[in-house]
Order: structure tokens, then C-alpha cells, then sequence
């Protein structure tokens, strides 16, 4: 091996390399919608192996954050596991007054007690998100000594000690009427016929202060949002550039990310009710991977580089190779297992997996499984079902259906029942399980092409 080569291996596994490029490698990713000026004084303190501080902001106004909500966090964790420091904010303050930006109404607030249990488990959630994030960035790069640090903190802790008077008097001259209105939050809702009430008008000034406190108090000189966060991040830098003079030297930075959106061109997220929430108890390490089993060919190739640590040329080479014969699914399959693991911890992708190639009939995987295994993952993957030798098929079909008895006659008369791993077809009713059972005790029963259940029998 040449000098050079050894070289350039040793400096690319060297954590100012790991630092050097980020923001590129970030763009690459798709994970970059825009950065406020000076960029180059980000990218420049970048390249000098300069270690910086991070936050990131989310509402208590649903139990669990979703998978919209993770394209942000996904840039906190690249720059977590490169060194820097991250720090999670879950708006215990801000969640009281409701953010206008992309609403076209006003939000409902929740009651106080509602706030404060979301509170609780959003930072739950962010706490397994940033441990396991790490521990699925190590499972893949063994040298990976030189992570930052993350912290977690609620903006109720500085607002409640704020009375009016004081915030007035101190920082209302440095907040300027005109830029508020200006910005989109407020400028579209004005527009509208619903108009906007003050509590949502004063929302940026709200997160303006928080980018401000952190800032004083943190050293944290980089916000990072969606792309809806951009008038709120703002108000945040100019805040701090007129009243911090340590902002000469060290200027804050915006950084937003691109909003996430369905086929339907909607936000991904809580009010357009089409979210995927990572906590576990609401969405099991299955869903997880089912949801991103199921995206469309097209969506692989920018879902692995925004959702997953795979560095870029194995995504690349993941992508080419998926292409040729799509109808495998192994892209989605990558995706879905990766980002089950790094939000469920190492081995979630590989369970959620078998689960789904049971359910997709691939006979050699429940051969090699007994039958307290695949009731283990089933359970987990809460889809596992109850059955009682004592029923008959057709009892059973009913119940697992909940349909009639003639609509279950009818599906067994018109064959789409089969029994077992061998997928046995039966067109009459049973109650001599014996010949169909995995260990005497479970059963799988395919009605048709589409369902596949598994149950254990008592
Ligand atoms: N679909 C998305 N794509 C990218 N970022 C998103 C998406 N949804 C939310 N975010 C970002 O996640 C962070 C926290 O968002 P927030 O707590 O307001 O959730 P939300 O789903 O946007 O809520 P709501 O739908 O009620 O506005 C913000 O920076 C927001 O821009
Ligand atoms: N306004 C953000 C949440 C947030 C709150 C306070 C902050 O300081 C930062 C971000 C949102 O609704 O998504």
C-alpha cells in the first residue's frame, strides 16, 4: 500500500475528516432545504475540526413524535456521532400557545395535564432515539470513539420565571414589528378569512428567545428545524445578532431541512393525520418496518440517504442494485430493517424481518424456527392471535374475520383458506387440528392472497 493511500485511509477514519464535509455529505442526503448567512462561516469552522452545538426543537401537542419529525433529528444524529453537541428542546412552554407556521387554523391547545404527560414521553422518546442512534452508528463504524454529547430540555424551565414586564422592557425594542409580520406564519394567515390571535403572533417571538438562551447559556449556535420552521428560526438569529455581543464571533446559524410530504403532497406529520409515531407502544418495531416495506421504488433511494447511517456509495450501490430486479424489494427491505434497528436497537430489523417473510410465505424461514420462536416474534410484533383447539375452522374463521357463518361457508367453499407452513387448501370445516399445527400448539391460517395469521392454539 502506498504512503499516500494509507494516508488518505487513515485521515478519512480521522474525526476532523469525519467533521470535514458534513454539511456536504448532509446536502448529499437530501437533508438540507436551506442555511441562513454566513454559510461559509459554518462550513469553514467545520473544516477546522471545530467541535459545535446543535438544537432542535419539537411541541408537546401529540403523545409521540413521528417519523416526519425524525428528518430533523436525523441531522442532530449525524452531527452527534461526528463529535458535536446536540441538544433536544420538547417545548413545554411554546406547546401552551400553539405555532401558526403551516396552519391554516387556529390549534386546538391541549389542557395543561395532557401537555405535561407529552412532555414526559416525547423526551422518552428522544432519549431512546439519540442512545439507539448511536448504538446503530457504532454497529457499523467500530472506530466511532469520538461522539458529542446530547442533552435534553424543556423551554418551561426559563419561561416560567419571565413575567411580561420584565420581557417587555428588556427585549420588545429588539423585537421588530415589521419582520414579524413579514413573516409567512403570520403574512398567510392574515391573508386568510380565520385571521390569527395574538398568542399564535407572538409564538416566533417565543422560539426567538429560546435560540437566544440557549445560545447565552449553551453555547448553542446552530438551530435546526423542517423547512415550516424557517420565520421562527430567524426571528431566533436576528434576536441574537442585535442584542448578544458574542454573536460577532460566533454567529448563530439556521439550518432547516425539506418537509417530508405523502403522495398527496401533504405534510407528513400529526395534523395532516397521516403520521407514523415511533414510539413503541404506539407503532411496534413491525409497523416500522412494514411502513417503509411498503414505499414506492422511487422512494427508496432518497429514504435510505435521509432515514439511515449507510454511508452514501452504499446506498448508491444498494439503489443500482435494487433497480434491476425491483420486484424483490430488497431496497425496501435494506430501508425498512435499517431504520427499524437504529429506532428499535440492534436485532429489531432482523425479527421484524422474519416476521414479514413469514407473512409473505417464505416456507424455509418457518422451517427453521420453532414454534415458541415465532409466537416470541409474533407477540412482539403484537399481531400474534388466540385460538382454542376446541373451535371449529369455521368458528374460528368467523371470529378472526368477524363475519357471518354463511360468509365464512363461502370462503371455504371457494378455496382461498389453506392451513400450516405448507399451505394446505381446505374447503370443509375441522376441529382435528393435529395434522395442521407447528409443535401442537400453533397455527397459521392464509385466507386469501393478502392475510396471513398466525395463531397459538390452547
Ligand atoms: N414532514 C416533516 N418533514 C420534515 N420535518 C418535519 C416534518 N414534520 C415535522 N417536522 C419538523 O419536526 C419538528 C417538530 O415538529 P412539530 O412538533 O411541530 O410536529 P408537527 O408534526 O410539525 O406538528 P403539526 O403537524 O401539529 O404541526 C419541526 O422542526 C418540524 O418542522
Ligand atoms: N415550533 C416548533 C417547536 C419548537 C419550539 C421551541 C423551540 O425553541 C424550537 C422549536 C414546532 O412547532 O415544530
Amino acid at each position: 500500500m502506498s504512503r499516500f493511500v494509507r494516508f488518505a485511509r487513515s485521515f478519512s477514519n480521522s474525526s476532523a475528516a469525519r467533521r470535514h464535509g458534513l454539511l456536504h455529505e448532509l446536502r448529499d442526503r437530501g437533508l438540507i432545504s436551506q442555511i441562513s448567512q454566513p454559510e461559509d462561516r459554518l462550513i469553514s469552522q467545520l473544516d477546522s475540526g471545530h467541535k459545535i452545538k446543535l438544537y432542535c426543537g419539537a411541541d408537546p401537542t401529540a403523545h409521540s413524535l413521528h417519523l416526519g419529525n425524525m428528518v430533523p433529528l436525523m441531522v442532530l444524529l449525524n452531527f452527534y456521532v461526528r463529535g458535536h453537541d446536540i441538544v433536544s428542546l420538547v417545548g413545554g412552554a411554546t406547546g401552551r400557545v400553539g405555532d401558526p407556521s403551516g396552519k391554516k387554523i387556529e390549534r386546538d391547545i391541549l389542557p395543561n395535564q395532557a401537555i405535561l404527560q407529552n412532555v414526559q414521553r416525547i423526551n422518552d422518546q428522544l432519549k431512546r432515539f439519540f442512545e439507539n442512534g448511536l448504538k446503530y452508528y457504532r454497529s457499523k463504524n467500530v472506530e466511532s470513539t469520538n461522539v458529542g454529547s446530547w442533552t435534553s430540555v424543556d423551554n418551561y424551565d426559563w419561561w416560567k420565571d419571565i413575567s411580561m414586564l420584565g420581557f417587555l422592557a428588556k427585549y420588545g425594542r429588539h423585537i421588530r414589528i415589521q419582520s414579524m409580520l413579514s413573516r409567512d406564519s403570520v403574512s398567510s394567515r392574515l391573508e386568510g378569512s380565520g385571521g390569527l390571535g395574538f398568542n399564535e403572533f407572538a409564538y416566533q417571538i417565543l422560539q426567538a428567545y429560546d435560540f437566544y438562551h440557549l445560545f447565552n447559556e449553551q453555547n448553542v449556535t446552530v438551530q435546526v428545524g423542517g423547512n415550516d420552521q424557517w420565520g421562527n428560526i430567524t426571528a431566533g438569529i436576528d434576536l441574537i445578532n442585535r442584542i448578544s455581543p458574542k454573536a460577532q464571533c460566533s454567529p448563530p446559524t439556521g439550518l432547516t431541512v425539506p418537509l417530508l410530504t405523502n403522495s398527496a403532497g401533504e405534510k407528513f406529520g400529526k395534523s395532516a393525520g397521516n403520521a407514523m409515531f415511533i414510539d413503541p407502544e404506539i407503532s411496534t418495531p413491525f409497523d416500522i418496518y412494514q411502513f417503509f416495506f411498503n414505499i414506492s421504488d422511487s422512494d427508496v433511494s432518497r429514504f435510505l440517504k435521509i432515514f439511515t447511517l449507510l454511508p452514501l456509495d452504499e446506498v448508491e450501490t444498494a439503489v443500482v442494485e435494487h433497480m434491476k430486479r425491483p420486484h424483490l424489494r430488497n431496497g425496501q427491505k435494506l430501508l425498512a430493517s435499517e431504520v427499524t434497528e437504529l429506532l428499535h436497537g440492534a436485532g429489531s430489523g432482523k425479527e421484524a424481518q422474519i416476521v414479514s417473510d413469514i407473512i409473505f410465505g417464505d416456507t424455509h424461514i418457518i422451517n427453521t424456527l420453532n414454534a415458541d420462536e415465532i409466537i416470541r416474534l409474533f407477540n412482539n410484533a403484537r399481531i400474534l392471535e388466540q385460538g382454542k383447539k376446541s373451535e371449529s375452522l369455521m368458528e374460528l374463521i368467523c371470529r378472526m374475520l368477524k363475519c357471518s357463518k354463511s360468509e365464512g361457508k363461502r370462503k371455504l367453499g371457494q378455496g382461498s383458506i389453506s392451513l400450516g407452513p405448507l399451505k394446505k387448501r381446505v374447503v370443509q370445516d375441522l376441529t382435528d387440528w393435529s395434522s395442521y399445527l407447528i409443535d401442537d400448539k400453533l397455527l397459521m391460517l392464509r385466507i386469501g392472497k393478502q392475510k396471513c395469521l398466525l395463531i397459538e392454539m390452547t
